[in-house]
C-alpha cells in the first residue's frame, strides 16, 4: 500500500513513454512499473501522460508584478530605464502576492521546482512555503564597486542561506546569487564563491547575457566574462550560469572543463534582442543545460512549455539542421537536467527520486491525432494540458486547481499593486 498510486498511465521512464503504474511513499517515488499497485490516495492516469515535474532554472518570481511594464526595450535600457527605478519602490509584501501569483503560474503549467534570484527573498520563501511548489532560492547580490555595498549584500545573502536552506523538509534549498560580472567586481565574486565553498553550497549568475556585457567586462577588466570568473576560480560543478549567449569555442570548452551548468532562456533572450545561445554546441560538448523562463517581465510568462518549443525550434533555425536537438534531449532539458544543475535528486520517474511529477491530459484537440506522445508535448502543448501536479509526494493541483493557493485573492492583489508602479 502506498501513499499515493498513479494508476495506468502513458509514463515517461528511461528516455520513453511506457503503460506504467507509480508509487509514492512520502516525498519519494517507491515504486515505477506494471504491477497492480494501491495507494490511499490513488489517481487514475488512464487518459494521461505522466513526465517528471519541469523545473524552470532561472526566474525573478516576483516580477510578475511587472509583466507588461516595460516593453520593446534591450536588457540595459530595461534595467537602467525602468526595472532598476520600479524595483525601489517594491516592499516586502508585494513579492510575496508577487511570488504567490509566479508559483500559480508555474504550477497550473507542470512546474514543480524553480530557481530563484530576487529581492525581498524571505517573502518568497514564505510563499514557497505556503504553496507547496519546490524552490532553490538565492538572494540577488551586486556590489556596484562599493565596498560597504559588497560587505552588506554578502550578509544579506549569508543569513538569508542560514535561515532558510532546508526549510520545509528540504523544499527550500537557499544558494547563492550575485546579479552578474558588469554589477559585482571580480573582488566581491571573488568573496561570494569563497564563501559559498564554506557553505557547500551553489552560485547562481547571469552570464554573457548581452553583446554589451562582453565589451564592457572586457573594456574594463581586460578580458571576457567566463576568462574573467575562470581566472578567479569561480566556474565549478556548483556553478549555474543563466543566458550563456555570447561565448567563443575556448569559453563554451572552460564551462565544460569546469562543469559548469547553463540556464537557457530563450524567450527572454529573444524578447531583449539579446541573442541566441548555442545550444546545441553547448550540449554536443556535453555540457548540462536546463530551461528558464527569465523574469515575467521580459517573457511575459512562467509557462516552461513555451521555452520547450523554443529551444527546440531555435536550434534548428540558427544550425541549419531540422535535427539539431530530438525532442526527448529538450524534454530532459525541461526536467532532470534543471534538477542535476542544483544538485537536487528529481527530475526522473524512477525509484528513489523525489515525488515531483506532473499529469497531463491527452484527450485534447491539440493533442489528437496522438502518433507518439513525446511529440504531442514538445511541439503541441499549450501548457493548460496539466491536470495533476504532485510535489515532493503532496498533490498540489487537481483537476487544473491550485489546491493550496486561493487563485481571485491572488489576482486580485497583484492587480492592486499596479497603480503603485503606473506613473513611475
Ligand atoms: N540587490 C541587488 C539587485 C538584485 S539582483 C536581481 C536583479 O536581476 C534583475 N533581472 C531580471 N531579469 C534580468 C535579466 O535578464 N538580466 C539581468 N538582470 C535581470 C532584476 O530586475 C533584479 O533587479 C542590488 O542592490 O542592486
Ligand atoms: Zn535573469
Amino acid at each position: 500500500m502506498f501513499d499515493v498510486a498513479i494508476k495506468n498511465g502513458l509514463c515517461f521512464v528511461n528516455g520513453e513513454f511506457v503503460q506504467a503504474n507509480i508509487g509514492i511513499e512520502g516525498n519519494l517515488i517507491a515504486y515505477v512499473g506494471r504491477d497492480d499497485i494501491c495507494g490511499d490516495l490513488e489517481i487514475d492516469a488512464r487518459e494521461k501522460i505522466v513526465i517528471p515535474g519541469l523545473f524552470n532554472a532561472h526566474t525573478h518570481l516576483a516580477m510578475t508584478i511587472f509583466r507588461g511594464y516595460a516593453e520593446d526595450l534591450p536588457l540595459k535600457d530595461w534595467l537602467e530605464k525602468k526595472i532598476w527605478r520600479v524595483e525601489k519602490l517594491l516592499e516586502p509584501e508585494d513579492v510575496y502576492w508577487g511570488s504567490l501569483l509566479g508559483i500559480l503560474e508555474m504550477l497550473k503549467t507542470g512546474t514543480t521546482a524553480f530557481s530563484d534570484l530576487y529581492i525581498h527573498m524571505d517573502e518568497v520563501a514564505k510563499a514557497v512555503g505556503e504553496s507547496g511548489i519546490r524552490a532553490v532560492l538565492s538572494y540577488g547580490m551586486a556590489d556596484r564597486g562599493s565596498k560597504e555595498k559588497a560587505d552588506l549584500e554578502l550578509k544579506i545573502g549569508t543569513e538569508f542561506i542560514k535561515n532558510w536552506d532546508n526549510a520545509f523538509n528540504g523544499r527550500i534549498r537557499a544558494i547563492f546569487g550575485p546579479h552578474a560580472p558588469y554589477t559585482c567586481t571580480p573582488e566581491f565574486l571573488k568573496r561570494v564563491k569563497d564563501a559559498a565553498i564554506e557553505l557547500n553550497t551553489y552560485v547562481h549568475i547571469h552570464v554573457a547575457e548581452t553583446k554589451w556585457e562582453v565589451e564592457h567586462v572586457k573594456s574594463v577588466y581586460g578580458k571576457t566574462p567566463v576568462r574573467l570568473l575562470d581566472e578567479i576560480g569561480f566556474l565549478d560543478e556548483r556553478t549555474v550560469i543563466a543566458h550563456a549567449i555570447w561565448l567563443d569555442d575556448n569559453e563554451m570548452r572552460i564551462l565544460k572543463e569546469r562543469n559548469v551548468s547553463v540556464v537557457h532562456c530563450p524567450i527572454s533572450n529573444l524578447k531583449l534582442a539579446s541573442g541566441i545561445a548555442r545550444v546545441k554546441d553547448l550540449h554536443d560538448l556535453g555540457i548540462n543545460v536546463c530551461l528558464g523562463t527569465d523574469g515575467a517581465s521580459s517573457n511575459n510568462t512562467y509557462n516552461l512549455f513555451e521555452e520547450i518549443k523554443m529551444t527546440s525550434l531555435l536550434q534548428k533555425v540558427i544550425t541549419g539542421r531540422a535535427d539539431a536537438l530530438k525532442a526527448k534531449e529538450v524534454l530532459k532539458m525541461a526536467t532532470e537536467n534543471g534538477y542535476r544543475a542544483y544538485g537536487i535528486k528529481g527530475g526522473k520517474l524512477e525509484r528513489g527520486y523525489l515525488a515531483d511529477i506532473v499529469l497531463i491530459d491527452r484527450r485534447r484537440h491539440n493533442y489528437c491525432p496522438m502518433y507518439d506522445p513525446l511529440h504531442s508535448l514538445v511541439y503541441a502543448s499549450y501548457g493548460c494540458e496539466v491536470t495533476h501536479v504532485i510535489v515532493d509526494g503532496e498533490l498540489l493541483v487537481e483537476d487544473g486547481i491550485v489546491l493550496t493557493l486561493d487563485e481571485d485573492k491572488i489576482m486580485d492583489k497583484v492587480e492592486s499593486l499596479k497603480e503603485k508602479f503606473e506613473e513611475s
